[in-house]
């Protein structure tokens, strides 16, 4: 079930609604003070989502994060005291949107540095959906916060080298989550005290592989029967899973998986590194 935290529930919410749904809800409602009026949730948020649905049904733009992690991510921007953030995988704009804004209320002015480079580099292979999202930062007003480069990230993030981000928010394609993880780090691209964001680490696919002990099957769905869609366990569960395996055995850093959304892993370096 989706819930809106613009909209109270009706009774009906509340008879269907698990204690956990509630939950989430009663934490939304107490996070978001009344209707969007906190300064870092700009009010043109709910239109994005509802631009997206229009343009590309609600499965499709599910994939943008919900109003109430955008607001928890701009706590954390607040929080480490972010100037620049570089996003890998933007989609129509959402989170950017949060991002920008949570910079302003830092204190960051919009426009290029004296590098030429804005404070949110956004990375996103689709041209189409890149289009939608500079419409939709004119329209937040933080076009001169955000400026998005077009292509696999893979490739940006190699050219992106040399430049440093306070937070780093990994929400792209899952295959490629380690390889965003290593890029930035063998690139130093990290700065000091700052942080990942990694959206979606505890998919359902994931879940499946909670056995961690357990080795990844290269051919068949897990045999607990749970997964209904091998194709989603192999480039959405099987990758995920590995990225999870790899960064909590990574002693550079340390790294925490909220039970949040679909899990979003909050991820800082270790001062030696
Ligand atoms: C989950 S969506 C991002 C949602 C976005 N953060 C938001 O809140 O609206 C994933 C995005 O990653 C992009 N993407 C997929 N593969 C990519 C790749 N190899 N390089 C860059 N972007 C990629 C897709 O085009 C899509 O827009």
């Amino acid at each position: 079930m989706v819930f809106d935290p613009t909209n109270n529930p009706t009774s009906q919410y509340y008879k269907d609604a698990s204690d956990l749904e509630l939950r989430n809800f009663y934490a939304a409602k107490a996070s978001i003070n009344t209707n969007f009026t906190i300064p870092s949730i700009p009010p043109t948020i709910p239109m994005v989502y509802d631009d997206t649905v229009a343009r590309f049904g609600k499965n499709t733009a599910e994939m943008a994060i919900s109003h109430f992690q955008g607001v928890i991510q701009s706590f954390f921007v607040g929080l480490v005291g972010a100037k620049r953030i570089l996003e890998i995988g933007t989609f129509t704009g959402s989170s950017a949107i949060c991002f920008a804004s949570a910079l302003k209320r830092n204190g960051v002015k919009g426009g290029p540095d004296a590098n030429g480079n804005k404070p949110v580099i956004c990375l996103d292979i689709s041209e189409k959906f890149a289009q939608i999202a500079r419409d939709n930062f004119k329209e937040a007003a933080v076009e001169d916060f955000i400026e998005i480069i077009v292509g696999d990230a893979n490739e940006s993030l190699a050219s992106l080298k040399g430049q440093q981000f306070d937070v780093i928010f990994i929400d792209a394609d899952k295959i490629s989550y380690t390889a965003y993880y290593d890029a930035a780090i063998d690139n130093k691209m990290l700065a000091k005290g700052g942080l990942f964001i990694v959206d979606n680490t505890a998919l359902k696919p994931a879940i499946q592989l909670i056995d961690c002990s357990v080795p990844l099957p290269e051919d068949k769905l897990p045999e607990d029967g749970r997964g209904d869609d091998y194709e989603a366990y192999k480039y959405l569960g099987r990758p995920i899973h590995e990225f999870n395996e790899y960064i909590r055995q990574d002693p550079r850093c340390e790294a925490i998986m909220l039970p949040i959304f679909t899990g979003v892993t909050l991820l800082r370096m270790l001062d030696n590194n």
